[in-house]
């Protein structure tokens, strides 16, 4: 019998039944927030149903907060529908009895940073979200899966999900990356490489040299954008630094129960003989910082590369698409990527608000200012990577680089609470989604690292981390 895949491993160890190739399978760990969450717990009350289980729930308030004046507290967010969000998230956990983390607690934050900072995400979990993005969580070998609104409702009922198995998918990286080239780099080059839909039907691990040597906020980047490859997942087999980043947090087990633990974590990795169904390979040492150009996240360029020509598609339909993205984005066929003036920039989102990736983004900024005409924001994931932050002083840097210092939130990554592009504007955004009007009406959103945008914030235009003086 062939070998398994990390992903059947996971999946394995959590079948509950199965009938006609649909499947119930266990769920570890149910991450809530405000945005997808009013209309199951309606259902589960219509219903006269209760939380299966509230101690394998947590909840944050991450989308519609502020990130500033966030100690006068939920009743004075401006926004009324946000505010109603906020309040009935904090009406709903108390009825079940689920852990909450309120807008202005220190351990509050974007859902897929909070997760892990707490130790609540482990490897060789299934865990679920009503939120896109939680593919993040699988950088620690956990199979973490986005669910819709309805099925948040069947997990909270049921703490089971239904669904069928995906296919396997490995994309391996090696090689020792250049300088200036990291997960997001990485992660750009794979949507780029496979599209948007390249993912579809597939659980995405990530083996190779150039992974093993990411750190946990990297895989954790690159997880994130796995979805933006149309996967249902992204993997990274847990090892020593997936082992290092858990000891120690609040939720990670102690004592007798951390060895038994560390014991089951490591049989969570692909056998050797296993079978995958895609493979695809990317050479880290080829690589050099990326951006996207237009309004998909497969629309990546070199950072050294050229505006494409819609002329030089093959189909009409990808041409029309092309000519398109150009007229919303304001950019000229050919043009270099680095001639576009930007007008916002924006580090944070659960992509990139971790401690390693303000590190990166201060380490550029220290010293310098930046240009007169970008209004540039820091936004951290958590109010533990701020306090972190703080602690080393990178608060400091950014401020005195002309940054602004914000309180964590979604913020800027999607115009669901105040920080917003105007019409027209031109953002580099260290977040994952450059879809027309993402954030904000008309906005313009060009995806990077957060070395890229703070030396794009300081330029003044998207430019090459590399050639800063
Ligand atoms: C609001 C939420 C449903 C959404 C998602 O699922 O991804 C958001 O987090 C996003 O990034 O667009
Ligand atoms: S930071 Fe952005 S991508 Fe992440 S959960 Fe929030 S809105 Fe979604």
């Amino acid at each position: 019998m062939a070998g398994k895949t990390l992903y059947d491993k996971i999946w394995d160890a959590h079948l509950v039944a199965e009938r006609d190739g649909e499947s119930v399978i266990y769920i570890d760990l149910h991450l809530i927030h405000e945005v997808t969450t009013p209309q199951a717990f309606a259902g589960l009350r219509a219903a006269g149903r209760a939380v299966r289980r509230p101690d394998r729930t947590l909840a944050v308030a991450d989308h519609n907060v502020p990130t500033e004046g966030q100690a006068k507290g939920v009743d004075a967010v401006a926004d009324e529908e946000a505010r109603l969000q906020l309040q009935t998230l904090a009406r709903n956990v108390k009825d079940a009895g689920i852990e909450f983390f309120p807008m202005g607690d220190i351990r509050n934050g974007i859902v897929h940073v909070v997760g892990p900072e707490q130790g609540r995400t482990q490897p060789g979990m299934t865990i679920v979200c009503g939120d896109s993005h939680t593919s993040t969580h699988g950088a620690f070998g956990a199979l973490a899966q986005g669910i819709g609104t309805s099925e948040v409702e069947h997990v909270l009922a049921t703490q089971t999900l239904r669904q069928r198995k995906a296919r396997n998918f490995r994309v391996w990286i090696e090689g020792e990356p250049p300088p200036g080239v990291g997960a997001k780099d990485y992660a750009l080059a794979v949507i780029g490489a496979i599209g948007t839909a390249g993912g579809t039907g597939y659980v995405i691990e990530y083996a190779g040299d150039a992974i093993r040597a990411l750190s946990m906020e990297g895989r954790m980047t690159l997880c994130n954008l796995t979805i933006e490859a149309g996967a249902r997942a992204g993997l990274v087999a847990p090892d020593e630094t997936t082992f290092d980043y858990m000891r120690g947090r609040p939720a990670s087990p102690k004592g007798g129960a951390w060895e038994l633990a560390l014991e089951n974590w490591k049989s969570f990795f692909s056998d050797p003989d296993a079978k995958f169904d895609r493979e695809i390979r990317i050479d880290a040492a080829a690589l050099i910082p990326m951006v996207t150009w237009g309004t998909s996240p497969e629309d990546v360029v070199r950072i050294d590369g050229f505006v494409p020509d819609p002329a030089t598609y093959e189909t009409a339909d990808k041409r029309a698409a092309v000519e398109k993205a150009l007229a919303y984005m304001g950019l000229t066929a050919g043009q270099p990527i680095t001639e576009a003036r930007i007008d916002r920039v924006f580090i944070g989102s659960c992509t990139n608000s971790r401690i390693e990736d303000l590190r990166a983004a201060a380490a550029i900024a220290k010293g310098r200012k930046v240009a007169s005409h970008v209004a540039a924001m820091v936004v951290p994931g958590s109010g533990l990577v701020k306090a972190q932050a703080e602690a080393e002083g990178l608060d400091v840097i950014f401020r005195e680089a002309g940054f602004d210092w914000r309180e964590p939130g979604c913020s800027m990554c999607l115009a669901m609470n105040p920080d917003k592009l105007q019409p027209g504007e031109r953002c580099a955004s260290t977040s994952n989604r450059n879809f027309e009007g993402r954030q904000g009406r008309a906005g313009r959103t060009h995806l990077m690292s957060p070395a890229m945008a703070a030396a794009a914030a300081i330029a003044g235009h998207i430019a090459d981390v590399r050639d800063l003086d």
